[in-house]
């Protein structure tokens, strides 16, 4: 018999979600090379029931503790949680996988953090498609970046750039365009609809030159992300229709996402940048 030579990475799950849940229990299925230890969600009577039921039960542990007892911890949490859930996972040389990526804006340093301490954190394409392309397309000159999404209305409500801005959204019967303007302000404005905007900004021409668009679509049922790059490489424009998850902000696509850039972290066979 040959001894297991490759010892598992461990994995923890910050939040429990339309996201959390499904990455929670694919691992739990089975990725090569890799074992989930712990979960952490804002309350955790609430999920006691099926992570006990999970094949190799993980522990389910406040949020603090995820960085000492995971190789690899996936924030899957509300974006004010980001800097709390990253900065000791970095700080000790691991890896953080981020979905609430638009708050890697306000708290950019957690780059340099894991930079200064040899950690890393990874940005899955999550409900956004094209990534690859567009990093690829960075090597050389992008000129421009462009991001239109339109989300049915459920998807939008609560936005503080709506209240702000006093745009009612509920009741529409035509499409409406709520927004123009940076990848900054979008994720400022949209901080739970938005994160595809900051990550097309990371992969390219940064977050104030990146260009957003978002419409309040009572005519679409899906979250649809369209992007356009001109580079001097290659003109690109790519459109992604997401069937939204139990959270309706949220795309089904993006846990599989998470679960894919996982698969890939120890695969023998690796496709896309
Ligand atoms: N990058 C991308 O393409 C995308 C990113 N996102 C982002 O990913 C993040 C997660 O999304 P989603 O799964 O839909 O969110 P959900 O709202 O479905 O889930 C959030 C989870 O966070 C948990 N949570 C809240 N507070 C705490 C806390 N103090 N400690 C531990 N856990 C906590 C909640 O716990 P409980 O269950 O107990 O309430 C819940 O399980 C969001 O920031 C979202 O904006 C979403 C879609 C696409
Ligand atoms: O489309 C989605 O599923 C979610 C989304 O826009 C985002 O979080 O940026």
């Amino acid at each position: 018999m040959m001894a297991d030579s490759k010892a598992k990475t461990r994995v923890a799950v910050a939040g429990l979600g339309a996201i959390g849940t499904d990455v929670a229990k694919a691992l739990d299925q089975g990725i090569e090379g890799l074992t989930l230890v712990a979960v952490s969600a804002n309350s955790p009577d609430k999920h006691r029931g099926w992570v006990a039921e999970l094949k190799s039960a993980p522990k389910l542990v406040p949020i603090e503790q995820l960085a000492e007892v995971a190789d690899i911890v996936v924030e899957c949490a509300p974006s004010k949680l980001v800097r709390s859930i990253v900065a000791p996972v970095v700080e000790r040389g691991k890896t953080a996988v981020v979905l609430s990526v638009g708050a890697l804006l306000q708290n950019e340093d957690l780059v340099d953090l894991a930079r200064a301490h040899g950690g890393q954190i990874i940005v899955p394409n999550g409900a956004l498609i094209g990534l690859d392309a567009v990093t690829a397309a960075a090597v050389g000159t992008i000129h421009s970046a462009k991001l239109v999404t339109r989300k049915p209305v459920a998807g939008l409500v609560g936005a503080p750039h709506l209240a702000e801005n006093n745009i009612q959204i509920e009741g529409i019967t035509e499409p409406l365009r709520i927004f123009e303007g940076s990848a900054r302000d979008a994720a400022k404005g949209f901080p739970a609809n938005l994160n595809v905007a900051v990550a097309l900004s990371l992969a390219g021409i940064g977050p104030d030159r990146t260009r957003v668009e978002i419409w309040a679509d009572p005519t679409v049922t899906r979250n649809t992300h369209r992007i356009e790059v001109d580079s001097d490489s290659a003109r690109f424009s790519m459109m992604i229709e997401n069937i939204p998850s139990e959270n309706p902000k949220t795309g089904r696509i993006t846990a599989l996402s998470v679960i894919a850039c996982l698969r890939k972290l120890r695969a023998s066979l690796r496709i896309g940048t």
